[in-house]
C-alpha cells in the first residue's frame, strides 16, 4: 500500500535578485510504500529539501499533487513528522515533556501519554534522561530525542532532512545504526533526504536520485540489502558496494562541476 504519493510535482521561486522564475524541481514523481524506507538524493541544490519542504505541507507546490494515505496534502499536519537538521526541540520542556507533546496535544490521557513517551525514549537510547533538558544533551542525543518525538506521534509519514549532517562521524555511524534498528523493529514509513550516498543506501529500501536543477527523477535504485543491518557486515557485502557505485554513478551523470562534486564521496 502506498503511504506517500508524490505526482508531477513542481516549484517554480522568483529569485531573490533578478526576480525571475526559477523551476526548481520539475514534474518529480515518486512513492513511498506503508513501512518503507525512502532517500532523496541529488546533486547540492536540485531541490531535494524542496520537495520535503512541500511534502510536510511548509512550501506550496507551483505543480503536482501529494497525497497521504490517499488524502491530498494542503498544509502541515500529525499525519506527517518532521526530524529536521537542527533540532526543533522545546527548550524548555523536559526530555518527557517534549516527546509527550504530540501525544498530548491529541488528547492521550496522561498516564498513557507518560508510558508512551518512555517507550520511545527507551527506544531511542535516551531512557533515564526523562527529566533532563534539551540543552543538558549532546547533539546526537538531542537528534535522538528529535526522531522519540516524532515516532511518538506515530505519523503516517516520517520525514527526516539531513538529520545526522552536523553530527561527528563517528556519532553519525552510532546514529544510522541504531534508526536501521528502530526501522526495523517498528516500521515506520520514511522519507530520508541526505548528501551521503552510503548513508542513504544503508539505510533505505530504495533512493530517489534527481537529476541537477530543474530536477527529476532521475532513477529509482532498489537496494538488495538484507535485514537486519548493520555498518560492519552491510559494507562488507558486493550488493553494498555495487549499489554505492550505481548511484555514484548516475550523480556524476550530471557532469557539472557544481552538482555532483558537492555530493559526499563514498569511500
Ligand atoms: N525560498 C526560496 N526562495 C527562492 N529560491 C529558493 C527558495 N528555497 C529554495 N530555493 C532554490 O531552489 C533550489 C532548490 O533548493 P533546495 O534547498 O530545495 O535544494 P537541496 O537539493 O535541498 O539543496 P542542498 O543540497 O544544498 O541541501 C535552489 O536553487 C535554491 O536556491
Amino acid at each position: 500500500m502506498t503511504a506517500l504519493e508524490i505526482k508531477a510535482l513542481r516549484k517554480a521561486y522568483a529569485d531573490d535578485y533578478s526576480g525571475e522564475e526559477v523551476t526548481a524541481i520539475d514534474e518529480v514523481s515518486f512513492g513511498v510504500r506503508k513501512g518503507e524506507f525512502v532517500s532523496v538524493l541529488g546533486p547540492s541544490g536540485c531541490g531535494k529539501t524542496t520537495v520535503l519542504n512541500i511534502v510536510a505541507g511548509f512550501v506550496e507546490a507551483s505543480g503536482g499533487t501529494v497525497s497521504v494515505d490517499g488524502a491530498p496534502v494542503h498544509g502541515p499536519g500529525p499525519d506527517r513528522g518532521v526530524v529536521f537538521q537542527s533540532h526543533a526541540l522545546f527548550p524548555w520542556k523536559t526530555v518527557l515533556g517534549n516527546v509527550a507533546f504530540g501525544p498530548r496535544m491529541r488528547g492521550v490521557p496522561k498516564p498513557e501519554r507518560a508510558a508512551r513517551a518512555r517507550e520511545f525514549l527507551d527506544l531511542v537510547g535516551l531512557g533515564g534522561f526523562e527529566h533532563r533538558y534539551p540543552h543538558e544533551l549532546s547533539g546526537g542525543m538531542q537528534q535522538r530525542l528529535g526522531v522519540a518525538r516524532v515516532l511518538a506521534n506515530e505519523p503516517a509519514v516520517m520525514l527526516m532532512d539531513e538529520p545526522f549532517a552536523s553530527i561527528d562521524a563517528q556519532t553519525r555511524r552510532k546514529l544510522q545504526e541504531d534508526l536501521t534498528g528502530i526501522f526495523e523493529s517498528r516500521r515506520p514509513t520514511v522519507f530520508f533526504v541526505t548528501h551521503d550516498v552510503d548513508e542513504a543506501v544503508f539505510l533505505s529500501d530504495r533512493v530517489v536520485v534527481l537529476s541537477r536543477r530543474p530536477s527529476r527523477v532521475r532513477e529509482i535504485v532498489d537496494v538488495p540489502l538484507p535485514r537486519p543491518r548493520r555498518w560492519d557486515t552491510a559494507v562488507a557485502l558486493p550488493e553494498f558496494r555495487a549499489t554505492v557505485e550505481r548511484v555514484n554513478a548516475l550523480l556524476a551523470g550530471e557532469g557539472d562541476e557544481d552538482g555532483a562534486a558537492e555530493v559526499v564521496a563514498s569511500s
